[in-house]
């Protein structure tokens, strides 16, 4: 895959169940932002030739300051994303050439360079992958009077993280044929698994966090603190 992997990473939501004033992709986890982390690890790989970067309309400038700032390479383009993370996705998907994507979530920055590395590897075995952990507590669905409805079988259920990584015109192809059929999924692989196509899981790690809620936040401090090798 060398020399034909890009990277979509999505920074444009708004925060809202963070609730800080300032969006939680650029709260500063050791005196950097949040997205700058994630940033930092898809540029120092080899097999990454190409990053782009999807924020808010508003942010586009001081994202490119702050990149220039810490001297993130590959960075191609800063582009603003849409009302939907599926929407910012797809804007990020079009700025791209590559034969290989990975689509990532800026508020993951504890992604490591082995897990990334996983997660190609399987893509490249089975056409498409994403990161993801056996879950583990046991899951119920519930009704809306919330009553249990099913407890499904814990030994089959992931839950799924980003990076997720694709054939750039398979991506392509699922996003717009559910733009067409007005379908929102929550990850890319939805849409993809929509088309009939595989998707398989590489597993990766519990500290794979995305950034959501407050506690997510006290949790990064004292990570950021004490992880080793990226
Ligand atoms: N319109 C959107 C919505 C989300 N995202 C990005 O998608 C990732 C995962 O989304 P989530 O954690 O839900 O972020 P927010 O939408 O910001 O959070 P919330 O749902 O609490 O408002 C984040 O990196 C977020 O910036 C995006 O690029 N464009
Ligand atoms: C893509 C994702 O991070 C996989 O877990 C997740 O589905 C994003 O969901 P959100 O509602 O945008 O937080």
């Amino acid at each position: 895959m060398n020399n034909r992997l890009g990277v979509v990473v999505v920074a444009a939501g708004r925060g809202s169940r963070m609730g800080t004033p300032e969006s939680k992709q650029f709260l500063l986890l050791q005196d950097k932002p949040v997205f700058i982390h994630t940033l930092e690890t898809f540029a120092a790989m080899p097999e990454v030739h190409d990053i782009v970067l999807v924020t808010g309309s508003a942010d586009v400038e001081r994202c490119q300051d702050w990149i220039r700032k810490y001297g993130i390479g590959k960075v191609s383009k800063v582009i603003a994303g849409g009302r939907e993370r599926q929407d910012s996705v797809y804007r990020g998907l079009c700025q791209l050439d590559t034969e290989w994507v990975m689509v990532h979530d800026g508020v993951r920055p504890f992604i490591t360079r082995q897990h990334i590395k996983d997660c190609l590897e399987a893509a490249a075995a089975f056409g498409a992958a994403v990161l993801a952990v056996p879950v583990k507590d046991t899951i119920k669905q519930v009704n809306d009077q919330g009553i249990i409805t099913a407890t499904p079988e814990r030994s089959s259920l992931w839950s799924i993280q980003t990076p997720q990584t694709f054939r750039l015109s398979e991506l392509m192809e699922a996003h717009e044929d559910a733009q067409t059929a007005g379908f929102m999924g929550t990850d890319d692989a939805m849409l993809v698994e929509r088309m009939g196509r595989q998707v398989a899981v590489a597993e990766g790690s519990y500290t794979n966090i995305k950034i959501t809620t407050p506690e997510d936040l006290e949790i990064a401090a004292v990570w950021m603190t004490t992880r080793g090798e990226k």
